[in-house]
């Protein structure tokens, strides 16, 4: 097995397990150019069997998804039996594991939280993706308390764009909307922004709006709607939790009335910024020169190279050192 190993661990230092996810293993790992730490995403490909295609579209749509609330991914290396999707590290853990410990949040940190969450989600509904699986086990917290959407697996980009119809069903029970468990027809993100109010009450609750060890009992109360509304959410959290979780898709709330809704903006004065941070259209000048002096090559043959954006090391030299920048570290590779 060491040969599957060889290609990765030719500029990676592997560390210990952090979790695993179904058919995953994810590790903490040092990329020894930078001296930056990252998250490896490890897969069998005969174990992932039928999977396989589920990890091919993670893989498509991260390479499309460059947004600041989303997990970034630098580098994929396939050898014949793995997959090794080298990504983004979020030192904060689980949202999930976060509200746990906590009880519940107050409605300043769920309001800083969730607009992160829609500056995310409408990024990726602009582009035409729905994510199909939000809920606290897929956003991460990084080491500046930011959240990074992770588990691309499940998420759809209709050939027609976000009219298409979708059919499968999918994602988890608790946070999945009334049409999808209804075996209709739905729109990805129409069932994205019924999750998201499924999401908000974790936030401000620390406990599901719906919620049954039986699944059928599951089903039939999210059917109907109807949640407890604890006497700590202010008259604002209810009108907002009533517009997400609309049973009828044609009367949710849409992204584009979230951006600015008066809950979101309480307190912040602004709407939410959805538009990426990162600029991937224009190469850094500082990255590009250290790692052409540090191959010996041209900046041209470098530029060359690098808009390719081939996911492999240069992929993830250039990404890491531009977070290296980012961060006010010196842009050095070893
Ligand atoms: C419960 N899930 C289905 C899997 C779980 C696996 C460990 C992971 N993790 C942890 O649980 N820490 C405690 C540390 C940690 C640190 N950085 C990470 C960076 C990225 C990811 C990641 C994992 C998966 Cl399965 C992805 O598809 C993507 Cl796009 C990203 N996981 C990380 C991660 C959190 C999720």
């Amino acid at each position: 097995v060491v040969e599957e190993y060889n290609e990765i661990a030719r500029h990676y230092r592997i560390k210990e397990t952090v979790g695993s996810g179904g058919f995953a293993k994810v590790k903490r790992a040092v990329h020894l150019p930078t001296g930056e730490t990252v998250a490896i995403k490890i897969m069998d490909k005969v174990a992932l069997g039928a999977d396989l295609p589920r990890v091919k579209t993670e893989i498509e749509a991260m390479k499309n998804l460059h947004h600041h609330h989303i997990c970034r991914l630098y580098q994929v290396v396939e050898t014949s039996r793995k997959i090794f999707m080298v990504l983004e590290y979020c030192s904060g853990g689980e949202l999930f594991d976060y509200i746990v410990q906590r009880d519940r949040l107050s409605e300043i940190e769920s309001r800083a939280f969730f607009r992160q969450i829609v500056s995310a989600v409408t990024y990726m509904h602009y582009l035409g993706y729905a994510h199909r699986d939000l809920k606290p086990e897929n956003l991460l917290i990084d080491d500046e308390q930011n959240l990074k959407l992770i588990d691309f697996g499940l998420c759809a980009k209709p050939k027609g764009g976000m009219s298409d119809q979708l059919y499968t069903c999918c994602g988890s029970p608790a946070y999945a909307a009334p049409e999808l468990i209804a075996g209709k027809s739905y729109m990805g993100n129409e069932a994205d922004l019924w999750s998201m109010g499924v999401l908000l009450y974790a936030l401000l609750n620390g406990f599901l709006p719906f919620d049954d060890d039986n699944i059928g009992m599951l089903y039939r109360k999210i059917k109907s709607g109807k949640y407890d509304t604890p006497d700590w959410l202010s008259s604002e959290s209810l009108i907002l939790l009533k517009q997400l979780l609309q049973v009828d898709p044609k009367r949710r709330i849409t992204v584009d009335e979230l951006l600015n809704h008066v809950w979101i903006t309480k307190e912040m004065g602004v709407p939410v910024e959805w538009n990426s941070k990162y600029q991937t259209s224009v190469l850094d000048d500082d990255v590009v020169t250290e790692m052409s002096v540090h191959r010996k090559v041209s900046r041209e043959t470098m530029k060359a190279e690098l808009e390719k954006w081939n996911y492999d090391y240069l992929t993830a030299a250039y990404f890491l050192l531009l977070k290296k920048k980012t961060s006010g570290r010196p842009v050095r590779l070893q």
